[in-house]
Order: structure tokens, then C-alpha cells, then sequence
């Protein structure tokens, strides 16, 4: 079948760390793809492989044996220079931390990856990402001038930058309160409804999880079960059912 159709996708990840007795199979004979255009969440208990299965599916870490395909690419047929270039120019990441750059204006953190990427930026481009998640009239000030909610909205712009095949958060929300969670919540929806972007969350919050369309629960490295349609009181449930195997 054509690769086309997806985003993203794992093949019998496994990833193993240490070795020996030491030994620890984070991720155990993972299958899963996101749709382009799909906003998915990734949840399950602690350990459970989030982090490691984030770190594989966007490039950062490679898998033990399987493999991830990203952009109809499969990453293990690039090296290292290569895999850098593929992410600078087709992930986008948001971190619980923003990991905006202090010294530089909103603009130019915005716009960080067209630099690091040694791209020029398409005119007005910028401006539209700006007005997208609504930070058109704070372009030239510092990310210390910003409430949490702003800075993670400029993250979000970042990330929209390069017009990435899929954009990975990691816990977005964790360092917000649930109001300006929600508002940032719905606004990578939005960039997924209205605008075609495709976005994979990992997170621990049932709430923050109900905005998707779909929710991946891994469970010891494996894959668990899925729901579509997730409301945060189901995401709930089955969160505990999973954290009491
Ligand atoms: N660098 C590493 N070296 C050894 N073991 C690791 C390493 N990173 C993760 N692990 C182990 O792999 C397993 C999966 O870890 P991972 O961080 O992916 O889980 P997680 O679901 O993200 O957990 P949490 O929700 O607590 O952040 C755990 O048993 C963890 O101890």
C-alpha cells in the first residue's frame, strides 16, 4: 500500500534499553499510523513507553529493530545529517517548557526553524501563522512579555512554521492553568480542523486527551486499545482499567 496516506507510521517499533540483565523493552512490537489531518492523543500509565514512542515516531531516537516511516520516508535509511534535516523541515515539536528563546523577539523565535533549516520564509507567511494563533500585534516583544498561554501559543507558531508533515507535543498543557490549557487545547484543534495540520500529543490529562478525534493507549510498551470520539470521563475510565493491569 502507498505511504501516502499517513503521516506518520510504526512498524513493529521495538526499542530496547541497556543490555543484559539491565535490559528494559520500552516499546515491544509497536503498529500504529496517524492520518494526515488526524489530531491524535497518546495516554497510558506511567512507563507505559509515551516518551520513547514520541522520541522514535519524530525521529529524535532510533527504534531497536521495525520501523517509522514519516513522510513516506522510512528514517532508518538516513543518517544522521539527514535525519536532522528531515526534522527541522517536517516535525514540528511543542514542549510542556515552550523552549522559546529568551533573547530573541517573538518573530524570530516564530521564525527559528526557517533559519535553522536554511530556509527563506514565503512573504506574509509569518503574518498569517501570527494571526493564526493570534499574537499578530505581539511580534516584536520578548517571550518574558508574555503570559504562559501566549508563549505556548508562539511555540505553536513555530511549529507551524515549516509547514510540517506532523507536529508532536509533548504534554502542551502541563504548565498551564486549565483555562489558558483549554484555550491552547483548542486552538491544535482548530489547526487540524480548519487548517488541514496533522498533530500527535503525548499527555497524562484526560482533558486535555477529549480534544482529539482519537486516543492511542499504550500500556507496558505495547499497544493497548484506541477510542474515537474521546470525552475526558471515558479517557478517565480507561485510564484507571489500565493503570490497575
Ligand atoms: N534512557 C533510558 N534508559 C533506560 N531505560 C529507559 C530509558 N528511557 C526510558 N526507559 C524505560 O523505558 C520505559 C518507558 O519509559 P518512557 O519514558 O517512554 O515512559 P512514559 O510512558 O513516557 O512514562 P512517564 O509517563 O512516566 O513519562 C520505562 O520502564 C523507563 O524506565
Amino acid at each position: 500500500m502507498a505511504h501516502g496516506q499517513w503521516a506518520v507510521e510504526l512498524r513493529s517499533v521495538e526499542k530496547k534499553y541497556g543490555r543484559g540483565a539491565g535490559e528494559v523493552a520500552a516499546l515491544r512490537d509497536l503498529s500504529l499510523s496517524f492520518d494526515r489531518g488526524s489530531f491524535t492523543a497518546v495516554m497510558g500509565p506511567s512507563g507505559a513507553g509515551k516518551s520513547t514512542f514520541l522520541h522514535c515516531a519524530a525521529g529524535l531516537d532510533r527504534p531497536t529493530s521495525g520501523s517509522v516511516w514519516l513522510a513516506g520516508t522510512d528514517l532508518a535509511t538516513l543518517d544522521e545529517a539527514q535525519l536532522t534535516m528531515l526534522r527541522r523541515e517536517r516535525v514540528g515539536f511543542i514542549f510542556q517548557a515552550y523552549n522559546l528563546l529568551g533573547s530573541l523577539t517573538v518573530a524570530e523565535n516564530i521564525t527559528l526553524p526557517l533559519l535553522l533549516a536554511g530556509v527563506a520564509a514565503e512573504p506574509g507567511w509569518l503574518d498569517q501563522v501570527a494571526r493564526r494563533v493570534g499574537l499578530s500585534d505581539r511580534l516584536q516583544h520578548r517571550p518574558a512579555q508574555l503570559s504562559g498561554g501566549q508563549q505556548q501559543r508562539v511555540a505553536i507558531a513555530r511549529a507551524l512554521i515549516t509547514k510540517p508533515e506532523v507536529i508532536f507535543a509533548d504534554e502542551p498543557t502541563g504548565a498551564l492553568d486549565s483555562r489558558t490549557g483549554r484555550q491552547v487545547l483548542s486552538l491544535l484543534r482548530e489547526i487540524v480542523d480548519r487548517d488541514g495540520n496533522t498533530v500527535v500529543m503525548v499527555t497524562h490529562d484526560p482533558v486535555a486527551a477529549s480534544f482529539a478525534q482519537r486516543v492511542v493507549f499504550l500500556a507496558d510498551g505495547a499497544f493497548a486499545e484506541e477510542m474515537a470520539a474521546p470525552t475526558a470521563d471515558r479517557v478517565a475510565a480507561r485510564m484507571t482499567r489500565l493503570e490497575e493491569w
